[in-house]
Parts: C-alpha cells; sequence; structure tokens
C-alpha cells in the first residue's frame, strides 16, 4: 500500500467518525454558510500579488517534522502582509499534524481566500469546509474516480467553493478535464513516491486548457523556477516546505516575495 492509499483508508474511517460526532445539521449552523467566499481564482491573478498560495504545513509524510508548533495566526497574517496570493492550510491531523482549527485560526485573522488542503473524498467534507470558513477545496485526481471528482465539484459549486483539481500526469488530466475545475494544479510531487520534479508541471502545461487557471505545486524551491513555470502559463504557485521549515516562515516568504518582485519589475 503506498502512501497515498494509506491516508484515503484512513480518511474514510475519519469521516465516518466525524459523521455521528459532528452531523451535517450541527456544522449547518456554522454562519460562514452565510459569507460570500473570497475567489482563489481572482486572487491568484490580481497582478499586485504575486501568485504564491502559502502554506501551513506542520509535518508530512514525506518530510517528517517540519515547524509543529509554528503560529498560525502570526504565519497567515505575515504570509499575506508579505504578498502571498492566498492561505493553503493543511487540515488533516494524523499525517500532516494540521487541524480544522488551524484553517479557523487563518479565517479568524485574514480576509484572502483560504484553501481547505486535505483528502477530499465525501460530500460531508465539502459541508465541513464551508464551516470552518475555507473558499476552495481540493480534489486530487490520484485518489478519485473521475465520475467522483465530477459529483465532488459540482456538489462543492453549490456552496460557492471553488475547486482546485491536482492533477500529476496526462492521464489523470485528460479524465478529468470535464470536471469544471476552477483551476488546475500539477502537482511536482508523486505522491506514491514522492519524487519532486517541476518538468511534469512543464510537460503537462499545455495539456491545460486557457479557460482554466494553471496552478504549480510542491517542491518550488528558487525564485528562478517560479520565472520558468510562468513562461509555460502558470499563474499560481503552492510553496509550503521552503517557508515552512524556517522557524519563521512568515520572513521567508517575505524574502522570497521581495526576490520575486525584484524579478519581474
Ligand atoms: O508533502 C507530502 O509529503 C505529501 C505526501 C502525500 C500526500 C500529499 C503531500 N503533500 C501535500 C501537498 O501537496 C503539499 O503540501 C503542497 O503542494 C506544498 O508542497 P511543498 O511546497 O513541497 O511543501
Amino acid at each position: 500500500m503506498n502512501i497515498l492509499d494509506e491516508i484515503i483508508a484512513y480518511k474514510k474511517k475519519e469521516v465516518a467518525d466525524r459523521k455521528e460526532l459532528y452531523p451535517v445539521k450541527l456544522l449547518e449552523q456554522s454562519h460562514y454558510f452565510a459569507t460570500p467566499p473570497v475567489s482563489l481564482k481572482k486572487y491568484i491573478q490580481r497582478d499586485d500579488l504575486s501568485g504564491i498560495i502559502a502554506e501551513i504545513k506542520r509535518k508530512s509524510p514525506s518530510k517528517g517534522v517540519i515547524n509543529p508548533h509554528v503560529s498560525v495566526e502570526r504565519t497567515s497574517i505575515g504570509y499575506m502582509q508579505a504578498g502571498a496570493s492566498a492561505l493553503s492550510v493543511l487540515t488533516d491531523t494524523n499525517f500532516f499534524g494540521g487541524s480544522n482549527d488551524d484553517l479557523m485560526t487563518a479565517r479568524k485573522f485574514n480576509f484572502c481566500p483560504i484553501l481547505r488542503k486535505d483528502f477530499t473524498i465525501d460530500e460531508y467534507q465539502i459541508v465541513e469546509a464551508k464551516s470552518i470558513g475555507a473558499d476552495a477545496i481540493l480534489l486530487i485526481a490520484a485518489a478519485l474516480p473521475p465520475a467522483r471528482v465530477k459529483e465532488l465539484a459540482a456538489f462543492a459549486h453549490s456552496f460557492g467553493l471553488e475547486v482546485l483539481l491536482e492533477v500529476h500526469n496526462e492521464e489523470e488530466l485528460n479524465a478529468n478535464l470535464d470536471a469544471q475545475a476552477d483551476l488546475i494544479g500539477v502537482n511536482n510531487r508523486n505522491l506514491k513516491t514522492f519524487e519532486l520534479s517541476v518538468e511534469i508541471s512543464k510537460q503537462l502545461a499545455k495539456r491545460i486548457p486557457d479557460t482554466v487557471v494553471k496552478v504549480s505545486e510542491s517542491g518550488i524551491e528558487s525564485v528562478a523556477t517560479i520565472l520558468e513555470l510562468k513562461k509555460y502559463g502558470y499563474e499560481g504557485f503552492l510553496m509550503g516546505q521552503n517557508f515552512m521549515q524556517h522557524a519563521r516562515p512568515e520572513i521567508a516568504a517575505k524574502e522570497f516575495i521581495d526576490e520575486l518582485k525584484k524579478a519581474t519589475h
């Protein structure tokens, strides 16, 4: 069993448990159902921002412990002050050390779009995402049959949530082109082997329709890589570890984004 299979097997059990503990009727009482979402797509395309989706990531299967005691309040505010376009918050606890509380903290202190980074396999998790104040969800093509991707994307849209569809190869991309995703993210990390290469973003770029915002995800470590990916039409850049491995991730993000700004002006 690879790590993605392991995560999905765990999620199935976790979702079943949560449905009992926190029924949908309870989640629906959240005031976030009355709050209009902030568009991830639009913020990524804003000229005054960097295109970077800055992630809060305490640990990961590939890296182990990264920054377990990070202050979500200070880091999320600092990321946005540094010029990030949006936030990504890992809410999975077992494999990534995150939580719904992390996302709710980020929500409380920021007006920007927030991507709920989790392993969505069930409608329940979409209701949950809305109830904690997320603006967008992630759907991973490697974890879902295309028909499920379509159903879950439509369900997310019914709450006004945007969908970032994550692919890692041409087969996954082609099988999900009609999913109505708002953004397509190419994950440079193979979630089954942890192998990392930004070449995969370059290879898949021309296969992604121009109507969809392109995001390159994972393993982005330099401004030069972003400048290169922009030439392939990428507008969004999801970055976690490169910032989170520093004691003060928001300072690392500011230095990075300042360098990016200098290189693009
Ligand atoms: O990061 C992992 O080890 C990982 C393993 C299995 C499934 C997902 C995983 N990561 C989620 C992500 O997609 C990344 O957190 C995100 O793209 C940022 O990547 P990075 O900049 O390399 O931290």
